[in-house]
C-alpha cells in the first residue's frame, strides 16, 4: 500500500534521507523510529507529498505522490505531531469543513462524523471554538477528522501528544482495530512502548538510513538477542547501549 523506492532528500548540502526503500502491505501497522534528527519528519513528508525528494519515488496504493498527488491523498490521511486547524471554526464546523474536501456524501459523514465525535468524546465540545479547546482535545479531534474520510493510508507522527491515558487508550485501540480492518499506519515516535504494543513492524532511522527492520522477534533475531524489550534494543542500536 506503501512503496517507498530509493527515497533521498538534501537540504543544501546536507543528506537528510539516504536511499530509504521501503514496502509496507495493506493493513500493516508500521512504527518509525529513530533519535532526534534522524530523518523520520522528512521522510514523513515526503510520503504525504509535502516535500519533494531530489531522488526515488513514493506509491500511495498505486499511485506516485508527485505525479498523481490528487489520486494518492484522496486515499490518506496524515495528523502532524502539531495538528494545524481554522481556529474559528467550532469542532463540528471543521468536521464538515474536512467532509467537504473530501466531497463526501452529507448524511454519511453526518453519521461518520457523530460516531467519531462520541468515540473519541468529543460530543460534549462539538460547539465549541478550537482556539479553546485542549491540547489533547485538539489531537483527539485531528485524529477524528483524519479518519472521516476512510483513509486506507493513515499517516501520524506523534499520535499521544497531549493524550491523557484514557484518551491514549481510546486512540490506540481505534488505530489498531482500523489496522486489523485493511487501514495501512505508519506512525512516527517517540515512545517506544507505543511502539512495541501497537506496531506489527518497526523500522529504525539513524543518520537518514534504516538501520533495523521488522517485528519485534526479527529485531531480537537480527540482535542476537532473546526476550529484550525494545527500549533496550534501541538504545543499542543507535550506540547509547
Ligand atoms: N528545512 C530544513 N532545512 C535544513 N535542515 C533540515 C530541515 N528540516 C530538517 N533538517 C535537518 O534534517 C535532519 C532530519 O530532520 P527531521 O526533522 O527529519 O528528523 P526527525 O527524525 O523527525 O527528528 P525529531 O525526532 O527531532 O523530530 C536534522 O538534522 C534536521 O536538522
Amino acid at each position: 500500500m506503501i512503496e517507498i523506492e530509493d527515497l533521498t532528500m538534501d537540504y543544501g548540502d546536507f543528506r537528510a534521507l539516504d536511499s530509504l526503500s521501503l514496502s509496507i502491505p495493506q493493513g500493516e501497522f508500521f512504527a518509525f523510529l529513530g533519535p532526534n534528527g534522524a530523518g523520520k519528519t522528512t521522510a514523513i513528508k515526503l510520503l504525504t507529498g509535502l516535500l519533494e525528494p531530489v531522488g526515488g519515488r513514493v506509491r500511495l496504493g498505486g499511485f506516485d505522490i508527485q505525479e498523481e498527488p490528487l489520486k494518492a491523498k484522496a486515499l490518506m490521511a496524515y495528523v502532524p505531531d502539531v495538528a494545524v486547524f481554522y481556529e474559528k471554526l467550532t469542532a463540528l464546523e471543521f468536521m464538515r469543513f474536512i467532509a467537504d474536501i473530501f466531497e463526501m456524501d452529507e448524511a454519511r459523514s453526518e453519521a461518520l462524523g457523530e460516531e467519531l465525535f462520541a468515540k473519541f468524546h468529543l460530543a460534549s465540545c462539538a460547539h465549541q471554538r478550537i482556539e479553546n479547546l485542549s491540547l489533547g482535545t485538539r489531537q483527539r479531534l485531528a485524529i477524528a477528522t483524519a479518519l472521516l474520510h476512510e483513509p486506507k493510508v493513515f499517516i501520524i507522527d506523534e499520535p499521544m501528544v497531549g493524550l491523557d491515558p484514557v484518551h491514549a487508550r481510546i486512540v490506540k485501540k481505534e488505530l489498531k482495530q482500523r489496522s486489523r480492518e485493511g487501514m495501512t499506519v505508519l506512525m512516527s515516535t517517540h515512545l517506544l512502548n507505543v511502539a512495541e504494543e501497537l506496531a506489527d513492524r518497526i523500522g529504525i532511522l539513524h543518520h537518514g538510513k534504516i538501520i533495523a527492520l521488522g517485528t519485534m522477534d526479527e529485531l531480537r533475531a537480527q540482535n542476537a538477542v532473546q526476550g529484550q524489550r525494545l527500549e533496550e534494543m534501541f538504545l543499542g542500536m543507535v550506540g547509547e547501549g
